[in-house]
This record gives structure tokens, C-alpha cells and sequence, in this order.
């Protein structure tokens, strides 16, 4: 039986196909979900070790490390996905904002990084970390400050974690720009958000497992960030 694969944020879309497809190839999967849905109910039928979680407290990361460590003694890779799109409002405090974004997408992975890596370094066929970023990392966004500057520390994170775990672990990020539209996106918002690539196109959840899934496999790229953006930078 090879190392379970942890991805978190495996409820839905990006994080749930991900999951689908290692349990098609007979990987074994660790996913976290904060909102039980079917979809999960579903992934524990095909054998996928599915655990609750809320990474919004420094208790939820905590807790999810001990289960995982409770779970296995080793894993072949983490795969960073869990995620909130939150913008600013002026409802909203942007303290909180901030805070919320620093706690799942930089706080989270960097502490399951740290609690992690013997697990890792366990691995008999190579392990692997992913960070799922974005293309905002490279231009910033006037709409979701926060989750650009959070996201980019996640960029930054890469780096660091690279030079620390090789060469027993490659540590790359992915940085999509859309990958697929939200369910009340308007076409109005889908014919603008389309004409900000070369490529024109939502290219769905297969083109993010196909950058995932050959990261796992080439032996020779770390430290780098894969651009799933469809040529954006060139609009
Ligand atoms: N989809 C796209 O076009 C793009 C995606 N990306 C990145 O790719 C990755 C996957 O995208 P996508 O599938 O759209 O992501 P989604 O936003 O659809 O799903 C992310 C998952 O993260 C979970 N999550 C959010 N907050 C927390 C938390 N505090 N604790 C635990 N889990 C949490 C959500 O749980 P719950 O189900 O409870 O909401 C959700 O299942 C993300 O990192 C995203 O930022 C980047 C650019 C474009
Ligand atoms: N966690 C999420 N991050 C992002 C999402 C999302 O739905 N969840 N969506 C986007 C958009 O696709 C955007 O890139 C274009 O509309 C960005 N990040």
C-alpha cells in the first residue's frame, strides 16, 4: 500500500477532483472538508480517510496535525487547496478580513509544512508538497486585497520550504487564474473575466489535477511556481 496523499479542502471542485483522481489510480487519500457534503459521503465509500476541518483557529490546525499523525506514519505528498475567496467589504472589518486570510492560506500551511515533514520524509517513492496560490500573486487585486497579499506569502512560503526539505522533498506551487466559474457568476461577469486570457477559456478542474499530478511526477522541479492561467500575463 503506497503513502496516502493529504489534500485539504477536498469537499468541492479543485480539492474534490483532485481526491476522485488518486482514488481512480489506487492512491490512497487523506481529505479535509470543513462542510460535510455528499460529495464526501461519497469519497469515504471509495476508501478515502476523510477528516473534519476548520483551519480558521490555531486549535482547528492543531487538532486536524494529530489526526493526521493519528491516521499514518508516512505520506507521499500535501497538497495545499484549502481556501476562502474572501473580498473586502465595507460591511466588513478589514482586521478580520486580513486575519482570516493569513490563517488559511499562509498560517495553515505553514504549520502542517513544519508538523508534518517526518511523515514526509517517510516517503519510499518521493514526497511532495503543493501550495495552490494565484495569479494575483504576480499583480495584486483590487477586490481581495487581503487574500492576494496571503496568497503571496503562500508563494513566498514555497521558497523557504524548498530550500529546507530538499532533496528528500520537492515543495512547488500552482498559481491558477480562473480555472472555473462559481454557480451565480453572471454572464456578463463570465464574458469580461474570459477576455482577460490569451486562451479565453474556463478550462475546469482536469487542467489543475493535470498540473497537480505532474508535479508529483517529474523528479527534477522545486521551488516553482506552475502559471494555470491560460497566457494571462500577455493580455
Ligand atoms: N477556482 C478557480 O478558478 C481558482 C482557484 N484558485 C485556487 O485553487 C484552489 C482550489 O480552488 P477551488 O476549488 O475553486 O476552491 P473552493 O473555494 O471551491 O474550495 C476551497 C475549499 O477550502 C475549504 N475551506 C475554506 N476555508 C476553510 C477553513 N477555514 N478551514 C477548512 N477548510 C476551508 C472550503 O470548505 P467549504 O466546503 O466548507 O467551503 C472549500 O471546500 C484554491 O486554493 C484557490 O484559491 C486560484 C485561482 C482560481
Ligand atoms: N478559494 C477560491 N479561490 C478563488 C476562487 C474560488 O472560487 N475559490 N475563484 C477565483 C476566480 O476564479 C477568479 O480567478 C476569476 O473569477 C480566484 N480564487
Amino acid at each position: 500500500m503506497s503513502a496516502p496523499i493529504l489534500v485539504t479542502g477536498g469537499g468541492q471542485r479543485i480539492g474534490l477532483a483532485f481526491a476522485r483522481h488518486c482514488l481512480a489510480r489506487n492512491q490512497p487519500i487523506i481529505v479535509s472538508y470543513r462542510t460535510r457534503r455528499p460529495a464526501v459521503d461519497a469519497l469515504e465509500n471509495a476508501g478515502a480517510c476523510c477528516l473534519h476541518a476548520d483551519f480558521a483557529t490555531d486549535t482547528g490546525i492543531t487538532t486536524f496535525i494529530d489526526q493526521v499523525r493519528e491516521e499514518t506514519d508516512t505520506l507521499r505528498a500535501i497538497i495545499h487547496n484549502a481556501s476562502d475567496w474572501m473580498p473586502e467589504r465595507p460591511e466588513t472589518d478589514p482586521a478580520e478580513v486580513m486575519t482570516a486570510m493569513l490563517q488559511i492560506h499562509t498560517m495553515t500551511p505553514y504549520r502542517i509544512n513544519l508538523a508534518c515533514r517526518d511523515l514526509l520524509e517517510q516517503s519510499d517513492h518521493g514526497a511532495d508538497i503543493v501550495h495552490m496560490t494565484d495569479y494575483v500573486v504576480e499583480k495584486g487585486s483590487a477586490k481581495h486585497i487581503a487574500y492576494a497579499a496571503s496568497k503571496a506569502a503562500l508563494e513566498n512560503l514555497t521558497l523557504s520550504f524548498a530550500r529546507l526539505l530538499a532533496p528528500s522533498i520537492k515543495v512547488n506551487s500552482i498559481a491558477p487564474s480562473l480555472v472555473m466559474f462559481n454557480d451565480g457568476d453572471s454572464e456578463a461577469y463570465r464574458e469580461k473575466t474570459l477576455k482577460k486570457s490569451l486562451l479565453g477559456i474556463a478550462p475546469g478542474e482536469g487542467a489543475a489535477v493535470e498540473a497537480l499530478q505532474f508535479l508529483l511526477d517529474n523528479p527534477y522541479v522545486t521551488g516553482r511556481r506552475i502559471g494555470l492561467d491560460g497566457g494571462r500575463h500577455l493580455v
